[in-house]
């Protein structure tokens, strides 16, 4: 059957996303299969970029102002925790992904307070697989969190 313009491009949108999001999930396993095989050699190690809590009014205002795709995975992940908090073993695993400026990092800092309100302060380590995402996200990459050693490749 032949398709118009009209039906293809949305169909196109959705394959190229997910073929985005097949990638994002492989480049990760990868990154760590090269952790597990990392060579014990000396490394330095990044400093965490310094994470401030948000105070109680910019966490109102955080959450009064999420879009609906950052209120469903908010609500999903607190809805977890209240779970939790009730004795169930079940644990969430969730992987959420999107276009540039569509406001992931937004929602990472939003729900990394809301967990560290539930349980404790520190509870959440936020971990990227590069020094320029780590900052971004003030958090910290992969392989200094776990503290692995690594070889650095000089270009
Ligand atoms: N619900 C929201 N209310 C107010 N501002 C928001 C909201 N969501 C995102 N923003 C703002 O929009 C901008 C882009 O959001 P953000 O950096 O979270 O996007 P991103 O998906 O992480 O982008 P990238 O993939 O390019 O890093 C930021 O300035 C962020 O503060």
């Amino acid at each position: 059957m032949e398709l118009d313009h009209e039906e293809e491009v949305p169909y196109l949108e959705i394959y190229r996303e997910r073929d985005r999001q097949l990638e994002n999930a492989f480049a990760q396993v990868h990154a760590f299969q090269i952790l597990e095989h990392a060579e014990p050699v000396e490394v330095d190690h990044e400093e965490e970029v310094p994470y401030l809590p948000m105070n109680e009014d910019q966490f109102l205002q955080a959450k009064q102002s999420m879009n609906a795709g950052q209120k469903e995975i908010f609500t999903l992940v607190t809805q977890s925790i209240q779970n939790q908090m009730s004795g169930a073993e079940e644990r969430l695993k969730i992987f959420f992904t999107g276009g540039a400026g569509v406001g992931k990092t937004f929602l990472l800092k939003l729900l990394r307070d809301q967990i560290n309100r539930c349980y404790a302060k520190d509870t959440v380590k936020v971990c990227s697989l590069t020094g320029v995402a780590a900052r971004l996200i003030n958090g910290a990459t992969i392989h200094s969190t776990l503290n692995c050693l690594y070889r650095k490749t000089v270009a």
